[in-house]
């Protein structure tokens, strides 16, 4: 472990993709600072296409970046980890594993018992119990969502990055699982990267919400949420941390305003 109790740490980023036409060049990201300490739930928002994704894809090690650096538990990445894992909003279940199968998917050489174990205390954790031997099929996306997040935490990752994990699920089903995954937090103080455009959301469940601006994007505005968990969607704390990002991000809360 690194005497540094950041688990992330990004200094002058910057990112540019080759565009469509000869020598066109799309600036996405300018100048990005950031650290997460170990242990801390940060949560990215910011405007549709500013490059939230591709942040997250450059510190997990699926593209390099133009320029800057990024140390993960102190060493500057290099590739794909596996002590840092994904979730995604498109499903990432195998279909022909189930539950217990697709959990454990990461824990091939463990012993059986050992597997069996860490298989059933994640299954528990994100409220699947009974449904061990059910196909992908078989479950709704939430569900489907939940066996993701139980495959993530039973590979005992350092960091969980999850891109829009419940960006396709109905409201409600959002909201249940937003309200789980920070029980599941608290339990397992993973750290935690998490993109999102809901600003809501990421009041509800960061310690950190980092603002990025319009593309070429930067890290435009910190707010650190210090709300007590599970928090309050109507308390005044949680209201005025909303509307504080809402009014950085130019947004106006007043209807026809
Ligand atoms: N491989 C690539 N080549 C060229 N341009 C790319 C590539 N990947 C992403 N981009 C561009 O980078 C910009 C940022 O994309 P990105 O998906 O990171 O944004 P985002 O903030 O996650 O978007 P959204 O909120 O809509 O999911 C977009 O304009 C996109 O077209």
């Amino acid at each position: 472990m690194s005497a540094s109790s950041n688990a992330i740490e990004i200094r002058d980023l910057w990112m540019t993709f080759p565009g469509k036409k000869k020598g066109e060049q799309v600036h996405v990201l300018e100048d990005v600072n950031l650290s997460v300490k170990r242990g801390e739930f940060v949560c990215i928002v910011g405007p549709s296409g500013c490059g939230k994704s591709t942040l997250l894809n450059i510190i997990g090690g699926f593209l390099q970046q133009s320029s800057g650096s990024i140390l993960v538990e102190g060493k500057p990445v290099t590739g794909p980890d596996p002590k840092r894992i994904f979730v995604f909003q498109e499903n990432g279940v195998f279909p022909w594993l189930n539950v217990e199968d697709n959990v454990g998917f990461g824990l091939l050489e463990r012993t059986e018992e050992e597997r069996r174990t860490v298989v059933k205390r994640y299954i528990d954790m994100v409220g699947l119990t009974g449904f061990d031997k059910s196909y992908p099929r078989e479950l709704s996306g939430g569900m489907r969502q939940r066996v993701e997040i139980a495959r993530a935490l039973a590979a005992s990752p350092d960091i969980i990055y999850m891109d829009e994990p419940f960006g396709a699920l109905d409201f409600i089903t959002r909201l249940k699982m937003r309200a789980d995954l920070v029980r599941i937090w608290q339990e397992e103080k993973k750290t935690i990267l998490f993109v999102t455009h809901d600003i809501e959301e990421a009041v509800q469940l960061a310690d950190t919400v980092l603002v990025m601006s319009r593309r070429p994007a930067t890290v435009q505005f910190s707010e650190k949420i210090e709300i007590p968990r599970p928090r309050d969607l109507d308390s005044r704390g949680y209201l005025e941390a909303r509307d504080r990002i809402f009014r950085e991000m130019g947004m106006s809360l007043k209807v026809g305003a």
